[in-house]
Formats: C-alpha cells, structure tokens, sequence
C-alpha cells in the first residue's frame, strides 16, 4: 500500500506543467489534495480532469504576497484539519544574460522562487510540529545544482532553497519534519515561455531542449515514487542529470560541456 493514501497533500503550481501533472496522479490515490496557483479559473480546469474531484479544494496563492502565507496555511489546515505534505512545486524561470538583467527581475525571481516559498513553508511548519508530522517536497531544478548560461537569477534561488532545505531537515528532523528536494532536468511544460526576460516581460517562445525533455506524466510519477521512499534529493529528467555527478566530480568537464551545448 503507498504511504500516500490517507494523506493530505497541498501542491502549489497546480494550474500547469508539473503541478498539473502531479495533481491528476495523485487523484487516482485515496489522499485529499488542496492545489493551489495564482488562477482560480485554471485551477477549476484541473480539477475537473481529476478522478477523484470531490476530495480536491481549491486555494489560490500568489507566491509574491509573502504577508498572506500564514492565513493561506490556516485556510489550507480547514479544509480537511490537516495538511500531511506540502509540495512546493511553483515556480519562474528565466532566459537572459546577467550583463543585460534588470535588478528587479533578480528582485522577482527570488520573491516568488525562494521568499515565497520559504513563507509558506514556515507558515505551515508549526502545524508540523504540532502533528509531529510534515513533509516538504519543494522542486527546485537541476539549475539548484549547477549553473548554465541565461539562468542566473533563476539558479541563484533554486540554489538557495537547497541550503534552506537542508537546514530545515537538521531543525525539524526530531520533530518528525521530512525534506524531499526533486530537481527537474527538461520538462515539457510551459516554463521557458514563462521565462523572465532582461526586462522582466515572459520569453514567450518555448525552449528546443524543453520541447524534448520527458513529460510532464513521467516526472509526476518519479516525483511520486521519491515522496514515498522519503528520498532526500531526486534528480528527474534525461541524460542531462549526469550533470550534477559530473559537477560533483569534474566541475571543469561539466563547465565546458554546458557551454558547449548551447542550451537557451
Ligand atoms: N519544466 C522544466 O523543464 C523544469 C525544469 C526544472 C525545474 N522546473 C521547476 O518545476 C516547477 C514547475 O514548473 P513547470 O515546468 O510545471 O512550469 P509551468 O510554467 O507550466 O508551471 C509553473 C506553475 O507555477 C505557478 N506560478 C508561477 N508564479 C507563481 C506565483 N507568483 N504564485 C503562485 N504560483 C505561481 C504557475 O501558475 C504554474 O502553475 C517550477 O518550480 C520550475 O522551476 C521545471
């Protein structure tokens, strides 16, 4: 039986990619799920698409509003008196070069990628405790883990959310607080036409190398099976996870592979 029956699971990013996948998958389990993004139409969508409809609430969140974090988590604990797993899934990118990247686009990509995501977790964290229960599962990317051109602001907070994670995990270990770190490699979603550019305006155009990634099914079932093993850190994708080894092990290989490749 998957520990994930009887849970209640709360995924933000609902609306799309990832999220979406992940939500219509966790339908088919007998868990509760409260999705969350900033769209409450889209969200409506999705939950239409899932098997089990009348255990799903809608909550919509806008990551920016740092201040809303706490009464969002107290929301989220009404709906069915506990919140068991929170996937911090919600998410931007962003394709453009650091010499030409406004400082407020820096400024959004770590409200939304690391600030909201730290305010939500610590707005349900005392519930955690209280339960002697919880578990993160916060997506960040393989760009949390190493660099690749265009992407600076974007791997600077997904970096980050790996070293608040794992602080997290040593603070709240003996509280029975678990932390799954799921570092995506390509994914075929929306996310390179979310992209920040050097202005801040959406990329628009989709990615070659998003375009091939796995899908967005394949990663929710990964996902999925590292949230049941407890794992610690999951890297999903196709061969370019063999960057973070390399990175590990011949960081000078890696570098120059990466600016060989060309990725945008
Ligand atoms: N697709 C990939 O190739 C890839 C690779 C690595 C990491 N990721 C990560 O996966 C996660 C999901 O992205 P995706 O690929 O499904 O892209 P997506 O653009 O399809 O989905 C992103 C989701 O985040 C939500 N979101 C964005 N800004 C928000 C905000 N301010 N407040 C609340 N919600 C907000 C969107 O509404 C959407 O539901 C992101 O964290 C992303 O960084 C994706």
């Amino acid at each position: 039986m998957s520990s994930i029956n009887g849970k209640t699971i709360w995924v933000t990013g609902a609306s799309s990619g990832i999220g979406k996948s992940l939500v219509i998958t966790l339908s088919s389990y007998s868990c509760n799920l409260i999705i969350s993004s900033r769209r409450k139409d889209e969200l409506m969508k999705v939950k239409e698409l899932c098997e089990s409809p009348e255990n799903i609430s809608i909550l919509p969140l806008d990551l920016k509003n740092h201040e809303e974090m706490e009464n969002l988590a107290q929301k989220a604990i009404s709906f069915y008196g506990k919140v068991d797993i929170l996937v911090n899934n919600a998410g931007i990118s962003q394709r453009s070069l650091i010499k030409d990247t406004k400082l407020e686009v820096y400024e959004q990509l770590m409200d939304i990628n690391y600030l909201g995501t730290v305010a939500l977790s610590k707005a349900i964290l005392p519930h955690f405790i209280a339960n002697k229960y919880g578990h993160f599962v916060t997506v960040t990317s393989l760009m949390g883990k190493f660099g690749s051109p265009y992407r600076s602001g974007y791997c600077g907070a997904k970096h980050a959310l790996h070293g608040f994670f794992d602080v997290m995990r040593m603070e709240h270990e003996k509280d029975g607080v678990k932390v799954t770190m799921v570092c995506p490699g390509f994914v075929q979603t929306n996310v390179a036409k979310n992209a920040l550019t050097a202005d801040g305006s959406p990329q628009k155009d989709d990615d070659v190398a998003t375009q091939n990634g796995i899908t967005p099914e394949l990663a929710a079932k990964k996902m999925i099976s590292a949230i049941e093993k407890d794992k610690f850190e999951v890297y999903v994708g196709g061969k370019e996870v063999k960057g973070v080894y390399l990175k590990r092990f011949f960081p000078k290989l890696l570098h120059k592979m990466v600016l060989k490749s060309q990725v945008r």
